[in-house]
């Protein structure tokens, strides 16, 4: 296993979850916020998971299940059911994540910390989810103390220092400096980013 944190497109693809107690409910919460389409199918539906724009089939997992899933969620308390979900997954090369068992794991969700235009994921590769749990809380911290989005500061000039720097050198310099102000909570406007263009050219 060697698992690779790409950052993937999900919105509007079709997400399966199987089962619908506790740890279904917290891959789903995880999930709303980058509004994947989500199916779950599971003869028992915790509450919670009801409040989110979810599908619900209320039944027990059937082979059919699979069509169409971008990837699937196997997080049913049947260790043979969440072995047979993943075995057929495999055949039909969709990707799939086995709660009960890091082996079984296509992908792994990691700890995540999400402020602003900022998400933070955090894995020990499956060794530790409480560890990963514990340095989420940290990086949180970490954000919280940081006043302005800065990322969003950057991007609102990020094509204009493009249009405007000769080259890949000035532009890196003009983005350090602009990103150093915003860390300080400085105001930025064109002007600013004017004189920064002139100040490093
Ligand atoms: C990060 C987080 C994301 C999330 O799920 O939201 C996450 N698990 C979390 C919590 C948590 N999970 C477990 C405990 C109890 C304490 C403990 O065992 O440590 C706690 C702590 C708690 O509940 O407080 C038990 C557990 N987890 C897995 C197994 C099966 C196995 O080990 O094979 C078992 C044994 C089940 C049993 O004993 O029956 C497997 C996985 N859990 C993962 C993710 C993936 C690896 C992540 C990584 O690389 O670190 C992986 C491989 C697959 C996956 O689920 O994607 C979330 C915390 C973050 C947050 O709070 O945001
Ligand atoms: N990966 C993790 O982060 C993590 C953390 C803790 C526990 N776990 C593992 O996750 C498993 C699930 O834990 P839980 O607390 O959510 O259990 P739970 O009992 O709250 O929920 C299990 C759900 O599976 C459903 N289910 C059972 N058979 C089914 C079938 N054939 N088809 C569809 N749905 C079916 C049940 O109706 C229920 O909704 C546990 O067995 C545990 O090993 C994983």
């Amino acid at each position: 296993m060697a698992y690779f944190p790409f950052y993937i497109d999900i919105e509007n693809k079709n997400i399966l979850v199987v089962g619908g107690g506790t740890v279904a409910l917290r891959k789903i919460e995880k999930l709303s916020p980058f509004k994947p389409s989500i199916t779950v199918v599971s003869p028992k539906i915790c509450e919670e998971i009801l409040k989110f724009n979810v599908k619900v089939v209320e039944r027990e997992f059937d082979d059919n299940d699979l069509n169409g899933a971008f990837c699937v969620i196997s997080a049913t308390d049947n260790e043979q059911v969440n072995s047979h979900i993943f075995e057929l997954c495999k055949e039909k090369n969709i990707l799939v994540n086995t709660v009960d068992d890091k082996e079984k794991c296509g992908f792994i969700f990691p700890a995540l910390v999400q402020k602003n235009s900022v998400t933070v994921g955090i894995t020990t590769s499956g060794k530790s989810p409480i560890y990963a749990k514990y340095l989420k809380e940290q990086f949180l911290n970490m954000l919280e103390n940081t006043n302005s989005d800065t990322a969003e500061t950057l991007w609102q000039y990020r094509e204009y220092i493009k249009e405007n720097t000769a080259d890949e050198e000035l532009r890196k310099k003009v983005f350090s400096a602009l990103m150093s102000m915003c860390l300080c909570g400085e105001s930025i406007d064109t002007d600013v980013v004017n004189k920064i263009i002139k100040e490093n050219s």
